[in-house]
Formats: C-alpha cells, sequence, structure tokens
C-alpha cells in the first residue's frame, strides 16, 4: 500500500505522495454495481486469465526454492544441481508464458470490451429524443465515449491479473515458508504491520480531503474556462488582470490546502516506504535467517528461501494499493457510462402508422421541460398541406418548443401532434424524419465534404441533384469559390452561409413538411436575401413552419400564429392581425418603427 495517486510516470512507477485529485464515485456499492455489469460482456475471459495468471505466480515460486537449493550448493562448493537450475528456468519460463497469455487475454477483452461499449452508446443515443442533446453538451458525451471507456482499461487490462499474481505469489510463498518453518513466515512479514499502521494514518480524514481537493481543481478550471471563453470581452472592458486575479487565487488555495495536507505525509511516507524496501526487508532477513541458522533451527536452505520469498512480500502491498486506486477510478467511469446507457429512449410504437399528406395538427399540446414548469399550455393550431404558418411572439413564448414537438424532440405531456392525420407518437421514427424535415437555429454541418453535407437528408442523391439543391438555396455560387468546391472538407463558412447549406439539404430531403427556425438570424442583409430566395423554394408544394423574428419575413405567410405564455393568443393573415390591432400589430409597428 501506498498513498493514492492516479499516473504512473513513464518508467511505470507511480509518485509517492502527492495524492491527485480523485475520481470517486459517491455510491461505492452502486459503482461497483455498474462495473460489473459493464465487465459481464468479458468476465468469462477475466476469470481464465485470473486462473492463468494464478498458475504462472504460483510457478514463480519455484525459482525461489531452486535458487536458494543452488545457493546451498554454492557455499559448499558442491557440483552443479541441475535439477535446480531446471527447476529455476522452467519456473521462470512458466511464470512468464502464464503472465503473458493471460495479459494478451485481458488486453484482447478490454478491445472487445470498448468497441462493445461504444457500439451500445451509439445505438442508445440513435435512439434517444433529439431534444436530449440540446441538454446534453457534447462534451459529456465525448468523455464518456472516449475518457470514461480509456478509464476502463486498466482495470479490464491489467487489474485483474496483475492484482491476482501479485496476491498469489507473496500468499503462496507464505505458506511455503509455513509449511518449511513457521518462523520463517513470521520474519518474512517483518515490517509489515508497521507500514499498514503508517498507511492508515495516512489515509485518515481521505473522502472528505479529496472532496475539497476536488472542489479546488473545480474552481481553477472554471477560472481557466471563464478566462478563455471571455477573452475578449474581458480584454475589451480592461478586466484581464481580474481574471487572471481569479486564477492566481484559485491556483493558490489548491496550492495550499495540498501542501497542508501532503506536507506532515512526506516524512511518514518516506519512512514507511522504507520500511518495506528491498535493503530494508532484506536486512531484517539476513539478520534472522543467520541467527535461526546458527541456533539450527532452520537449514540454511531453508533460511535462503526465506530470506528471497520475504524480499517479494511488499510488493503485494504497492500493486493492491494501486489496485483499489484503479478500481475506483473505473468505478466512477462506469457509474457514468450506466447513466449514459440508461438514458431512456424514445418511445416507439408497437404497430406503427405512416402519416398521409403533410397537414399538421397542433390538439391541445401541452409541455414543459420538468415538472412544474409549463412551457406550452394548451396549443391549438392547423397547418394545411401545402401551406406557409409562421409562428411569431415574444421571447420565451414557447415558438422553438412548439415547433420542435413536430419531429419528437421531445413528446407532448398532453393533448396531441399529428402529422398527415396520425399522432406522431405513432409513427416510426424514421418514417417520421422522411415526412418532417428541419432547418434550425444552430445549423449543425458535419464532417465531411459541402457534397456530404446536403446530401445527409438523402445519401443516394445524384451530383446533379446536389448541385441543383445548392442552387435552389442559393448557395451554388458561394460553393464553387471554395477551392475544391463541393469537395470542400469542414468548408469555413458563415452562419447565414450554413444555413443555406441547411436549407440545400432540407430540399435534396424533399419532405412533406419541414420546420424552420430563426432562419434569418445569422442573416447579413445580403445573405438574408439569399436566404429568403430559397425559403420561398422551399415552401413550394410543402407545410411549412417558421419561427422568425423579423416579421418582415413572415409578412407573407398563408397564417400567422401569436404564441404567448404558451397559447395562441392570435391567428390570421398579417392584414387581418394588423386590423385586428393586437399583439401583432403592436409588434409591427415596433419593429417597422425600428427600422425608421
Ligand atoms: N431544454 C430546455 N430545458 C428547460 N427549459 C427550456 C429548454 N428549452 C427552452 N426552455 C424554456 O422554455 C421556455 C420557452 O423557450 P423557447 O425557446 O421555446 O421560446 P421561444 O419563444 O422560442 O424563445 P426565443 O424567441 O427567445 O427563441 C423558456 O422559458 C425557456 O427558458
Amino acid at each position: 500500500m501506498t498513498a493514492p495517486a492516479a499516473e504512473r510516470t513513464p518508467t511505470g512507477e507511480r509518485p509517492d505522495p502527492p495524492p491527485p485529485p480523485q475520481d470517486e464515485p459517491d455510491d461505492p456499492r452502486l459503482a461497483a454495481a455498474a462495473l460489473s455489469e459493464l465487465r459481464r460482456p468479458v468476465a468469462g475471459r477475466t476469470r481464465l486469465a485470473v486462473a492463468l495468471a494464478a498458475v504462472g505466480a504460483l510457478a514463480a515460486l519455484v525459482p525461489f526454492a531452486g535458487l536458494a537449493a543452488l545457493g546451498d550448493l554454492l557455499l559448499a562448493d558442491g557440483p552443479l544441481d541441475r535439477p535446480a537450475v531446471v527447476a529455476v528456468a522452467a519456473g521462470l519460463l512458466a511464470r512468464g508464458l502464464l503472465l503473458g497469455a493471460a495479459l494478451t487475454i485481458t488486453h484482447f477483452a478490454d478491445v472487445d470490451l470498448q468497441a462493445h461499449l461504444r457500439r451500445r452508446i451509439v445505438r442508445r443515443l440513435g435512439r434517444v429524443p433529439l431534444g436530449w442533446f440540446g441538454e446534453h453538451s457534447s462534451g459529456s458525451v465525448r468523455k464518456a465515449a472516449q475518457n470514461d471507456i480509456a478509464a476502463l482499461h486498466h482495470l479490464i487490462a491489467h487489474h485483474a491479473v496483475e492484482t491476482t499474481a501479485a496476491t498469489v505469489l507473496p500468499l503462496g510463498g507464505l505458506a511455503y515458508l509455513l509449511w518449511l518453518d513457521w518462523r520463517l513466515a513470521l520474519l518474512a512479514l517483518g515490517t509489515l504491520p508497521l507500514y499498514a499502521l503508517a498507511y492508515a494514518w495516512m489515509m485518515r480524514g481521505y473522502r472528505e480531503k479529496a472532496a475539497r481537493l476536488d472542489a479546488a481543481t473545480a474552481r481553477i478550471s472554471s477560472a481557466v474556462v471563464e478566462f478563455v471563453t471571455g477573452i475578449g470581452v474581458v480584454k475589451t472592458f480592461g478586466r484581464a488582470r481580474r481574471a487572471h486575479d481569479a486564477y492566481r487565487e484559485a491556483a493558490e488555495e489548491f496550492g495550499n490546502f495540498y501542501a497542508d495536507w501532503v506536507r506532515p505525509m512526506l516524512r511518514v511516507e518516506a519512512l514507511s516506504s522504507m520500511l518495506i524496501s528491498a535493503p530494508v526487508v532484506g536486512l531484517l532477513n539476513l539478520l534472522g535467517a543467520v541467527w535461526f541458522t546458527a541456533q539450527g533451527r532452520v537449514t540454511p536452505v531453508d533460511a535462503l528461501t526465506g530470506f528471497l520469498i520475504a524480499l517479494v512480500i511488499p510488493t503485494t502491498a504497492v500493486a493492491l494499493g494501486f489496485g483499489a486506486q484503479d478500481r475506483r477510478t473505473a468505478a466512477a467511469a462506469a457509474l457514468r457510462l450506466r447513466a449514459l446507457l440508461d438514458t431512456p429512449e424514445l418511445p416507439v410504437a408497437a404497430e406503427p402508422r405512416v402519416p398521409a399528406g403533410g397537414a399538421v395538427e397542433f390538439d391541445d399540446v401541452r409541455f414543459g421541460y420538468g415538472p412544474g414548469s409549463e412551457v406550452l399550455r394548451g396549443v391549438d393550431l392547423d397547418l394545411a398541406p401545402g401551406t406557409v404558418t409562421a409562428l411569431v411572439g415574444p421571447s420565451g413564448a414557447g415558438k422553438s418548443t412548439l415547433a420542435t414537438l413536430l419531429p419528437r424532440f421531445h413528446d407532448v405531456t398532453g393533448g396531441a401532434v399529428r402529422v398527415g392525420g396520425v399522432d406522431v407518437r405513432e409513427v416510426d421514427p424514421e418514417e417520421l424524419y422522411r415526412s418532417v424535415g428541419f432547418v434550425l437555429q444552430d445549423v449543425a454541418l458535419v464532417h465531411g465534404t459541402v457534397a456530404d453535407n446536403i446530401r445527409l437528408g438523402r445519401p443516394d442523391a445524384t451530383d446533379d441533384e446536389v448541385v441543383a439543391a445548392a442552387r435552389a438555396a442559393q448557395i451554388h455560387d458561394r460553393v464553387l469559390q471554395l477551392p475544391e468546391g463541393y469537395g470542400a472538407v469542414d468548408a469555413l463558412l458563415s452562419g447565414g452561409e450554413a444555413q443555406r447549406v441547411a436549407i440545400a439539404r432540407a430540399l435534396l430531403a424533399d419532405t412533406p413538411v419541414l420546420v424552420l427556425d430563426e432562419a434569418t438570424a445569422f442573416a447579413d442583409p445580403e445573405s438574408e436575401a439569399a436566404v429568403q430566395d430559397a425559403l420561398s423554394e422551399l415552401a413550394r408544394g410543402r407545410t411549412l413552419l417558421v419561427i422568425a423574428h423579423r416579421l418582415r419575413t413572415i409578412a407573407g405567410a398563408d397564417q400567422i400564429a401569436v404564441l404567448d405564455g404558451g397559447v395562441v393568443v392570435e391567428r390570421g393573415a398579417h392584414d387581418d392581425l394588423l386590423a385586428l390591432g393586437g399583439k401583432y400589430a403592436r409588434m409591427w409597428t415596433a419593429q417597422e418603427g425600428e427600422q425608421r
């Protein structure tokens, strides 16, 4: 055992103290259960590897006995004992082969398990409601898919085998010494109890201190993130010094707490590590062996065996200490992976139905993101096939929420959303995406070429069809300006340009219903005109639901619905709503006033 430390140095050693911030699961029992569930696919192979490692560790004992016999011969000046030499070589070979085989098995098991878990994550994420992705950062998903799965590596590929070997070898050795002479066994344990006491002293109050260290680390991270993400604002307002101070204070707090914790430990750690170091253990056992032999209580061969075995016993303590830390880190990772894999899926109807046509109906729709916070409070709205409906209203009225219920980013908590006469919950998700397309506020262009991005809606589209969609979306000319044209990978496009790529994608997907959220938000005047042209193209023959803040862009819509406080408060064509002199008329007057 040694004070836990997270990383090994390049030589494979772990530095003694200082203990780093720990990745501790809140509930160790839950975490252990999550871990054993995740490892189940490779449990059989792990057991086989453990058995091989145990036999390998026992085989490693043979050389000790063989070496002792050889040592005896050396002292007695006798001829070389061939069986002893063979036993040493065979023991070493068997140990090497068996441990090598065990580690090979666990490493292959680890690779398979990683692939298996990644497939499970991808499968699960493919079935969660799309709204989930808006509420969870891609960073947290990446952390689970990369870091947390990687955190399992040491446990799966090394822990079982190395811990088994590190336990069986000294325990087997002790058992052998007990069989030879109980005094030798006691001598071999020598300084271990003192080390255990020192370790217990170092670990007192550990959880509470580790939690404080974690909090201090988190404060440093957030000071860095705040500084980096807000650097523009910080510099513009001459606050760079303050931001630096925040980081310095967080770093100082961390440093002071860490030093106060670790300083007294260092002396104890240095002394206690000495207790289990080879020279000290060797010296104690050598003195004991000489004394026992002089007393005639043990033979020189047995004494030498005892001396050699005593040297390997401290390795157990160290390996078990590190093993426990690996297990804690892996358990915390397993808990996060389990939570990700338990993300509720979008319910799928047992007998899905197919929408007929492009009519859309919001029927007394109610929805809230959490209990007790209803965002939509009974929305009734019909979208006739082939017409354009604009959703307008103050910020926070629930426009985006209502629009995203159509492609089932979330499911309603009351009422129903119907497409082509069928409740969207009864439509198979893939079928639903063939009926309902969307271009949202944050246009996501996926890694790949511009053509790949446009083709996303219909992978089998020909090059001509891709170009035709890009032309209609007013982005073709801009794409041709890129050095690689449609083959440009991860092209750097402006917000308005990316939006037109998304519109081309939606045009190519050719869904009868389309949702457009803030389609002109990024647009400069020139690209706004281009986006408007693209939109008119999109509207042709489609049921379109558009969310717009600039009322001018939707003045020509077939119907305008004004949403306020989660209900539709006004509905009609532009002129009718102006004549009504209500909320829409006031919004219009206000915006027209701004324009002038
Ligand atoms: N993922 C979410 N989790 C919790 N609350 C949310 C979520 N998304 C939106 N809300 C809340 O729901 C309410 C309606 O938001 P929504 O984005 O639908 O309004 P909006 O009319 O589109 O506003 P804006 O015009 O500013 O985009 C707001 O109070 C918002 O804070």
